[in-house]
C-alpha cells in the first residue's frame, strides 16, 4: 500500500456517540440512558484537522478517535508532525482547520486551562533546577506547579497516592532521592508519576524513552504497562520514532508522514511492515515477538548471475 492511498483501520466514528459530559468525572451527560451499552464517548476526537504555520500544512485531514483504555502510539519520521498532533491533543494549541474535542470539550470554545488540569501531559523537558526528593517532584502534580506551593500542605490522601504512584513506576527506593542526582530515566519514571496525581483520564508521552540506557528504557516500559493494567479506563498517546521503545499494552496506532495519517487503528493492523516502511519512506521488515515490536531494514536482495 503507498502512502497516497492509505487505508486508515477506522477508529469509532466519534458522531455515532454524541455524549459529552462532565470531562473531570467522565459522568455521561444528561440524559443519556445510565445502563445504556454503547461504548464510552472517546476522550479525544479530531475532525478533518489541519495545522498551517507560515502558509505550510504541518497536519492535514486527521481524524482520530481515542477512547478508555485505548494506548496509543503515535510514530512517524522526523518532521512528520507528531510534537504538532500531540499538541493539539494536549489542549496546548489549536487547529487552523477542523475540530478538536478534549474530553467532550471542543478546542476553541473552552478555557483551555482548564482542560488541562484534566490530562496527565509528561513533559520530558521538565524545568526543575532545584533538589527536590522524587516525593516532593511527585506531589507537585497536584498543583501542576514545578516547585511545591509551600502554602499548601498535602492532604493524607495526597501523600498515600504520591506513594502508590511511586511505587508503580518502580521508584520507592529513590523516593528520597534529590531530583539534581537523578537518572534521565528515574527523572522520566518520577515524572510520570507526577502527571498521574490528579487522575487524569489521559495521559500524553513525549518521547519517554528518548536517551535511556537498555535497562531504564525497560524499567520504563514495564512501568507503562503495570500502570495501564492497574488503570484499566486510563488511556494514553505515546509519542517515538523507534518500534522497540513501545510497550507491550500498546492497543492503537497512527503512523504519520508529512503531515498526514498513513494508517490508524488496531496495532496488529497498523504496525505492519507495508504500512510502517510507507510511512518511513524506507523499507523495513517489522516484528513482533512476546509483544514487543523490532524493526530492521529489509535485507537487501544478493545480486543473481
Ligand atoms: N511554528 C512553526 N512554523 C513553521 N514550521 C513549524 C513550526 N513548528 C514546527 N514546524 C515544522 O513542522 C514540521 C513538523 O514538526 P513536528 O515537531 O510536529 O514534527 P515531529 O514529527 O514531532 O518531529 P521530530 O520527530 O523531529 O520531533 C517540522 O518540519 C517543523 O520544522
Amino acid at each position: 500500500m503507498s502512502t497516497s492511498d492509505p487505508r486508515p483501520p477506522a477508529a469509532a466514528d466519534p458522531a455515532a456517540n454524541p455524549a459529552t459530559g462532565d470531562p473531570a468525572t467522565g459522568t455521561p451527560a444528561a440524559g443519556s440512558p445510565a445502563a445504556s451499552p454503547e461504548p464510552p464517548a472517546p476522550l479525544l476526537r479530531t475532525r478533518a484537522v489541519d495545522v498551517v504555520r507560515d502558509g505550510r500544512h504541518l497536519l492535514r485531514g486527521i481524524d482520530l478517535a481515542i477512547h478508555p483504555g485505548e494506548h496509543w502510539a503515535l510514530l512517524g519520521p522526523n518532521g512528520a508532525g507528531k510534537s504538532t498532533l500531540l499538541a493539539l491533543l494536549g489542549a496546548v494549541s489549536h487547529p487552523t482547520r477542523g475540530e478538536v474535542d478534549v474530553l467532550g470539550r471542543r478546542l476553541g470554545r473552552v478555557d483551555i486551562r482548564e482542560l488541562r488540569a484534566h490530562l496527565g501531559h509528561v513533559n520530558p523537558r521538565h524545568p526543575l533546577r532545584s533538589p527536590l526528593t522524587v516525593r516532593e517532584v511527585v506531589l507537585t502534580g497536584v498543583t501542576n506547579t514545578i516547585e511545591p506551593d509551600l502554602n499548601r500542605k498535602p492532604a493524607p490522601e495526597e501523600l498515600e497516592r504520591a506513594e502508590l504512584l511511586i511505587e508503580t513506576l518502580g521508584m520507592t527506593a529513590a523516593a528520597e532521592s534529590p531530583w539534581t542526582t537523578l537518572s534521565q530515566g528515574e527523572r522520566g519514571r518520577a515524572l510520570i508519576a507526577r502527571a498521574l496525581m490528579p487522575s487524569p483520564r489521559l495521559l500524553l508521552l513525549d518521547e519517554p524513552a528518548t536517551g535511556l540506557d537498555l535497562t531504564a528504557r525497560e524499567l520504563l516500559l514495564d512501568s507503562l504497562d503495570l500502570l495501564r493494567h492497574q488503570h484499566p479506563e486510563l488511556a494514553s498517546v505515546l509519542v517515538t520514532h523507534h518500534l522497540e521503545e513501545l510497550p507491550e499494552s500498546t492497543t492503537h496506532a497512527l503512523l504519520l508522514r508529512a503531515g498526514e495519517t498513513v494508517a490508524a487503528g488496531p496495532v496488529d493492523e497498523v504496525m505492519t511492515t507495508e504500512l510502517v516502511s510507507a510511512t518511513f519512506g524506507h523499507p523495513i521488515r517489522i516484528t513482533r515477538q512476546d509483544g514487543r515490536w523490532t524493526a530492521r531494514a529489509a535485507a537487501r536482495r544478493t545480486p543473481t548471475g
